[in-house]
């Protein structure tokens, strides 16, 4: 088991319900994709699963502990836990080198890590990680002369490095381009499969989600909406998933009478399969 939350909950300080009754289990090696509209809480169950966020109802387990644990132990469990953020969280005078070796600070002696910081205790390694989302040549520059999409391949190069047993993506190919956000997805896919780790990403891109992953979770309200085998989710669950709360109205240029428009759920003809 790589993961199980049961009947989890969580609530801000503001009282928003950012997470409802979210039961869900995932076996080590698995590929799930998050989707669902905007504000829908992927984000929130991505940082509750990685335990950046703690629940305020129910139990969870993260690869076989509890993540309530503290200090020494919650340290450990998280340097076997990888996370892509939306936005990669990289000191923006930090060259790339450095970033990408910050995958293993967690999992070296405080020496190397302290080490690594002044000088790049394992450029081979990093520049090994970065082939594979096509940045070598990037490896001394500063990540503030990056573009949005080279940084976000940044953050992937890291979690690659790092080897992580679970790897939790939010929408980490936001900024590529179609192309290379297929072959990154693949990348990710394949590198989880091939070391049996979990893969869970959070995506807008319901087709690349639909061909590229085991199993699709549509989050809607903080709620599970489906969790289903990728290939078994139909049109009318994604319909449904991304229907607007209230259907927009339009007004027709000639004055004709207003007419409903419901979200079309965006379908690009590329995919993994
Ligand atoms: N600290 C907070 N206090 C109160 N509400 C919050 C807080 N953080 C997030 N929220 C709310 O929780 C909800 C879920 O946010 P979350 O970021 O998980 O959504 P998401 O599905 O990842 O959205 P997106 O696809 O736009 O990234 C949103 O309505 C957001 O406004």
């Amino acid at each position: 088991m790589s993961f199980l939350l049961h009947n989890v909950g969580l609530t801000h300080s503001n009282g928003y319900v950012a997470l409802a009754d979210i039961s869900v289990q995932a076996q080590q090696g698995e590929s799930i994709a998050l989707i669902g509209p905007s504000g829908a809480g992927k984000t929130t169950l991505l940082n509750t699963i990685g335990t950046a966020c703690s629940p305020t109802q129910g139990a969870i387990t993260v690869l076989g502990q509890a993540p309530a644990a503290t200090g020494a132990a919650l340290r450990q469990l998280r340097t076997r836990i990888g996370a892509v953020h939306q936005a990669a969280p990289i000191p923006p005078r930090q060259r790339v080198v450095t970033a990408v070796l910050a995958g293993k600070l967690g999992q070296w002696p405080v020496w190397k890590s302290l080490a690594s910081l002044v000088y790049p205790q394992d450029i081979a390694g990093a520049r090994q990680a970065l082939q594979r989302v096509h940045l070598a040549d990037k490896l001394f520059v500063r990540c503030d002369q990056l573009s949005g999409g080279q940084l976000q391949r940044v953050g992937i190069a890291r979690v690659l490095y790092q080897e992580a047993q679970l790897i939790l993506a939010d929408e980490p190919v936001s900024a590529l381009d179609p192309t290379l956000a297929l072959e990154t997805v693949q990348l990710l896919v394949q590198e989880a499969k091939a070391r049996n780790a979990t893969l869970v990403a959070s995506l807008h891109a319901v087709e690349l989600a639909r061909t590229c992953f085991d199993r699709l979770i549509g989050i809607r309200d903080g709620r599970i909406a489906f969790d289903v085998p990728a290939a078994d989710v139909r049109d009318a669950q994604l319909q449904a998933l991304y229907a607007a709360e209230a259907p927009l109205v339009t007004v027709a240029p000639d004055g004709a009478p207003p007419h409903a428009a419901v979200a079309a759920v965006s379908m690009p003809a590329h995919g993994c399969r």
